[in-house]
């Protein structure tokens, strides 16, 4: 997909438009006949990174400023952006941003549930890929949960990847998504003598994960965008590096970006190895919490559609809350059916749903 995107050119009409993009007004803004389309791998302290002419001999990253006329649109890894100016990729150039393209999909956040400020993470992503460990730090249910309904809600498929599987049997948490059409990865360290794959984790630390996991997920992100969120210590870099490559972590020359030491709380889009053109990771350091203000409820409810067939036997305008009359959720959960984490599952959606009316739901976003 990213491929097809990134041929756009000043004709192009566009496809799909997102009404929760955010988009320049289009008439009162020059036209820029001689920009040339890029895409941001990363934005740091104003200045935003995009390569241009991506897969072909003329590749190059170019610096940008964005133009006074955006405002303050956000823009984000993953988009496509306008570039007009020095955009020749030379080491002292900056280009100036001066227009976003139109979206796919946009991923967006709030600090917490009752923030209503919108946090956007990253732009024209097709999957989200979610990284808990089994065990060490032990493994959130809402923190997964409300993954799958940011995904939802964007229009990104989901992949559900759980890391340390060596440290702990992960069984009874994939109990709970056994339900869901949703792809599944557990991913472990390889044992002496194992083929493995090497990958240094940000503490410096060599993880050697087993081949077999990195193979499946590297199958998976083929020729697509994909996000990986995940909490602190979970593994998520050691399972990065071994896909791109890359050694962030270690600092020096970053492997896209091609320029210093790249801040380590912005998101970043790397290119994964031996993939297919247009297939990148967009790893998200730093977000600890993803709060569902911005989330439609009935989005919510969606995004457990291992409920949601039983939601049509609850009473019209039923919330689905603990104490509303009627609601059909409580026979779902009780039903063999519903196997061993169905009351789980429904309290989880009912945490989400939930949360905007807590008065200390601050706390909630990392639930
Ligand atoms: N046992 C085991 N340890 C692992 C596995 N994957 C990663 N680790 C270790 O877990 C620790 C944390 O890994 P990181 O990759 O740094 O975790 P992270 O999620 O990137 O954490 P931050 O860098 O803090 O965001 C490191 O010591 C890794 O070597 C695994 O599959 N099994
Ligand atoms: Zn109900």
């Amino acid at each position: 997909m990213g491929r097809d995107t990134y041929d756009w050119d000043e004709s192009d009409v566009r496809i799909r438009p997102n009404k929760k993009g955010t988009r320049p007004r289009t008439k009162d803004r020059p036209a820029y006949e001689d920009a040339v389309i890029g895409r941001i791998v990363t934005v740091d302290r104003g200045r935003y990174t995009a390569i241009l002419d991506e897969d072909s001999p003329d590749e190059r990253v170019v610096v940008a400023a964005r133009a006074r006329e955006l405002r303050r649109s956000p823009v984000v890894p993953g988009d496509f952006v306008a570039l007009v100016g020095d955009t020749s990729g030379s080491p002292d150039g900056l280009a100036r941003l001066v227009r976003i393209q139109d979206r796919r999909t946009l991923l967006r956040r709030s600090a917490d549930d009752t923030d209503p400020v919108e946090r956007v993470v990253v732009a024209n992503a097709d999957q989200l890929v979610v990284v808990v460990a089994a065990a060490n730090p032990e493994p959130r249910i809402g923190f997964i949960d409300r993954a799958l309904a940011a995904a939802y809600d964007a229009g990104i498929e989901p992949i559900l990847c759980i890391t340390k599987a060596d440290v702990k049997d992960p069984a009874a948490l994939l109990e709970n998504y056994r339900h869901l059409d949703l792809e599944v990865v557990v991913s472990r360290s390889a044992g002496d003598g194992a083929t493995g794959i090497d990958a240094r984790s940000a503490d410096g630390l060599s993880a050697r994960l087993e081949a077999g996991a990195v193979g499946e997920l590297h199958r998976l992100l083929a020729g697509r965008v994909s996000v990986v969120l995940g909490h602190s210590g979970v593994g998520k870099s050691t399972l990065v590096n071994a896909l791109t490559g890359a050694q962030r972590a270690t600092g020096g020359v970053n492997a896209v970006t091609g320029r210093g030491r790249h801040t380590s709380s912005s998101a970043l889009a790397l290119r994964v190895a031996d993939a297919p053109p247009g297939t990148w990771i967009i790893d998200t350091p730093g977000i600890r919490s993803f709060g569902l203000a911005l989330v439609d409820p009935d989005n919510i409810l969606q995004s457990f559609p291992d409920l949601l067939p039983a939601s049509a036997n609850c009473p019209r305008g039923c919330t689905h809350a603990a104490d509303a009359a009627g609601c059909a959720l409580d026979a779902w959960a009780s039903r063999p059916e519903a196997g061993p984490a169905g009351a789980a599952r429904l309290a989880s959606l009912r945490r989400l749903l939930g949360a905007e009316d807590k008065v200390d739901s601050k706390q909630l976003g990392t639930v």
